[in-house]
């Protein structure tokens, strides 16, 4: 399909694109948000599909790609969308594996409207909702949930807490050393 981005050159099985993670978003402004998502699968080495894809504006392109998720190695998807947000719920309609949606802000309902489309799915048919905007974190969980079955992507989540840890408490050091009136 032309309208996935490559991550890497070395996951063409034949002639196909093969990605573990598919991330889809609504439209083109949801872009800043998304690419945090992108950004933590690049810094893990995870490769992933990325594009946009409306369900509302071109249902007939977003079955075909949904449908077709699970034969092109997709174990996650990460689906982000603002307003009326069905996006991350028809993903979990069709694809069979785990979904994760991003609830966009928005400008007139600062993104509850995005939110509570997103998380209020029919029992049976689950989406695990981020925070608004929470591109990285939606990045964070999909890697988690690779991790699983992946001794050395989980090895890698580990070191990448480490390193958080560490920045907090350089930063609670730093208050230590200067108080509260010279921190900057
Ligand atoms: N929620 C959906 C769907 C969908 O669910 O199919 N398609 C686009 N959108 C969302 O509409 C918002 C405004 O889109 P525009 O900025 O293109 O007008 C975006 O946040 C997008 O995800």
């Amino acid at each position: 399909m032309g309208r996935i981005k490559e991550n890497k050159s070395n996951y063409d099985k034949g002639d196909r694109i093969m990605a573990k993670v598919a991330i889809v978003m609504g439209s083109d402004s949801d872009m800043p948000v998304m690419s945090k998502a992108a950004d933590f699968l690049e810094e893990m080495g995870i490769d992933f599909e990325m594009t946009i894809i409306s369900a509302h504006r071109e249902p007939d392109i977003f079955f075909e790609w949904a449908k077709g998720a699970e034969e092109r190695g997709v174990k996650v998807i990460i689906a982000g969308a603002g307003k009326a947000a069905h996006l991350p719920g028809m993903c979990a309609a069709l694809f069979p594996m785990p979904v994760i949606g991003i609830p966009m802000k928005t400008s007139d309902l600062g993104g509850v409207d995005s939110l509570y489309s997103i998380v209020q799915m029919p029992s049976g048919v689950p989406v695990a909702s981020v925070a608004i905007n929470g591109g990285q974190n939606a990045g964070i969980l999909a890697a988690q949930i690779l991790a699983s079955s992946d001794a050395g992507l989980l090895q890698k989540l580990k070191d990448y807490r480490t390193t958080m840890k560490e920045s907090v408490v350089k930063k609670a050091d730093k208050l230590d050393q200067v108080g509260y009136k010279n921190y900057e």
